[in-house]
């Protein structure tokens, strides 16, 4: 597909910048990031500074704005002990009781959003437009909905003629969390939330790049109710998830993260025959018919490749549109994304902020570069941006074969490839040619069409005529290589739970001798 032209780059222009907001004005409303202690741990901080020191650095300025610790041998045993205490009378406290100081620490949530949007916006660099609304709210829900799920715990009855058998579900015990950067608030809640809901310790562990908000979520569990040692939190790399998920106490890990890192979490965990929950990366791709509303397409090409600067895993970055509306779209497109407003994500009128880590931004410019050597055609961004920071503008590669990395390859930042195809077996064959299996997207006006193709997606999660929007009542997750288990929707309390059979004989005992 021809890129019609270079447009515009969406480069850094903000309307606080238009409006004249200087960055010094800006650094005035920045509230201190430093948490109190590293740890949260049996219902209060803790520090330990012999662990490695790890910055927690604003990504729209490269400034380091807080410094937490690793967890030592130490901490992550006195948090392990902790949970195993804590867990046995939370486990016999009355559901309902459970799932009130849930509802209230949701309400304690809603009622601090912007200190906590402001500290995820910290945390990530999203712009605080965004994490306004998707990240301490969308944790809200997950806790108000489980809160209020966590009286339906039921089992089922089995009639065999005479004797009978029931299902109760039971608390696995201590499960363990472990965090990706790209929405640590929503990540603990959405963890915590069933875990807690049905009568289980968590250990949560954030990633090592945004440790800041699980703390916070710790301390209004705390504050709504939550006995100590139930929800405690450890900051570290890898070795601390490893240490936490290969320890024997640890009934489950339940894991957002990469695909290679789950395959090494399940692996660990597959050794002592640990639940796991796996949610992991994906490679999305999103159909765009002919007959689909164009404005909605563009849309929800846009919101499923840059909000968040694409590093959202369920991005649909394939977008596979019919032929014969491609330039259409791509036009369209290219238009709409040259209005995107980027600049400091503080101020509420930025829609576009930079890569959490200049990490990731390396790794999504590496991307662009094999793709440009591979003949793809820029269509729009594609560089980093000269400001501090870690910074690069919404890109759109056009002029591509499915077997490109750029195609192949999750790449977790702002980068969409926009392919073309001829009908609809065909756009199927390649969405599904994968080992990726998260999410879908379809856009068409065909009611019959779209369903038949969100049954023959291969996907965890499929979107009509919408994108990546993820109520705390529907279940999230991925198939193939993309996970295992799904958060969220009462499924997900039947991943914090395990059956218990228990057979009743209601006549003699036959026995041979
Ligand atoms: N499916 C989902 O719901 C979802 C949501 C968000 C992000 N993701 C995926 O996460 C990835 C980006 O996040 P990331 O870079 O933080 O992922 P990552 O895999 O590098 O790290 C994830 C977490 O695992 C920890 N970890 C690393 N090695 C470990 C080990 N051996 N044992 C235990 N823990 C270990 C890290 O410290 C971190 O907390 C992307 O692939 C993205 O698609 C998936
Ligand atoms: N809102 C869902 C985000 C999950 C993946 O990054």
């Amino acid at each position: 597909m021809s890129a019609g032209g270079q447009p515009p780059d969406p480069r850094s222009i903000s309307k606080a910048e238009k409006t004249g907001t200087t960055p010094a004005e800006t650094e005035m409303t920045r509230p201190d990031a430093q948490p109190t202690a590293s740890h949260f741990i049996d219902g209060a901080y803790v520090e330990d500074t012999g662990g490695d020191a790890i910055p927690v650095i604003y990504p729209a300025t490269g400034e380091t704005v807080a410094t937490v610790h690793a967890a030592t041998p130490a901490v992550v045993e006195r948090a392990l002990a902790s949970a195993v205490r804590a867990q046995v009378e939370w486990a016999a406290m009355a559901p309902v009781a459970r799932g009130r100081i849930l509802r209230r620490a949701a309400d304690l949530i809603r009622a601090r959003n912007r200190e906590l949007s402001v500290l995820e916006t910290l945390d990530t660099g999203k712009p605080l437009q965004e994490t306004l609304v998707a990240d301490a709210m969308s944790g809200a829900d997950a806790l108000e909905y489980f809160g209020g799920l966590a009286a339906d715990v039921t089992g089922a009855t089995m009639q065999f003629g005479g004797d009978w058998a029931y299902t109760i579900r039971k608390p696995l015990g201590v499960c363990v969390g472990i965090g990706a950067w790209n929405y640590p608030t929503q990540i603990a809640c959405w963890k915590a939330a069933p875990a807690l809901a049905t009568g289980n310790a968590m250990v949560f562990k954030p990633s090592e790049t945004t440790p800041l908000c699980a703390l916070k979520v710790a301390e209004i569990l705390h504050e709504a109710g939550l006995p100590a040692g139930l929800f405690n939190v450890v900051q570290g790399r890898g070795p601390v998830g490893a240490a936490l998920t290969t320890d024997a106490r640890v009934a489950k890990v339940s894991l957002t993260g990469s695909v290679p890192t789950g395959r090494k979490v399940a692996a660990a965990a597959a050794g002592a025959m640990k639940h796991v929950t796996m949610e992991l990366g994906g490679k999305s791709p999103i159909l765009i018919f002919e007959d689909a509303d164009m404005d909605d397409a563009v849309s929800g090409a846009i919101n499923g490749n840059f909000y968040s600067s694409g590093q959202v895993c369920s991005n649909g970055t394939r977008v596979f549109v019919h032929e014969s509306i491609a330039a259409d779209f791509l036009a369209r497109l290219t238009e709409r994304v040259a209005t995107a407003t980027l600049g400091d994500p503080l101020d509420e009128a930025v829609n576009f902020g930079p890569m959490t880590t200049e990490a990731q931004l390396d790794i999504v410019l590496g991307h662009i570069a094999r793709a440009r050597a591979e003949g793809a055609t820029v269509a729009a961004g594609g560089s980093r941006l000269d400001r501090p920071g870690f910074w690069i503008g919404p890109t759109i590669l056009t002029d591509l074969t499915d077997d490109m990395a750029c195609v192949r390859e999750e790449i977790f930042g702002p980068v969409m490839s926009v392919l073309t195809f001829r009908d609809e077996a065909e756009a199927l064959a390649r969405a599904n040619a994968t080992d990726f299996g998260l999410s879908a997207g379809v856009f068409t006006r065909d009611l019959a069409r779209a369903h038949r193709i969100a049954a023959a997606l291969e996907a965890g999660t499929i979107w009509i005529n919408q994108y990546n929007l993820t109520p705390a009542g529907m279940p999230f997750g991925g198939s193939k290589a993309s996970g295992i288990g799904r958060e969220n929707a009462r499924m997900a309390m039947d991943h914090f739970t395990e059956a218990q059979t228990i057979y009743v004989g209601m006549g003699p005992v036959d026995s041979a001798y």
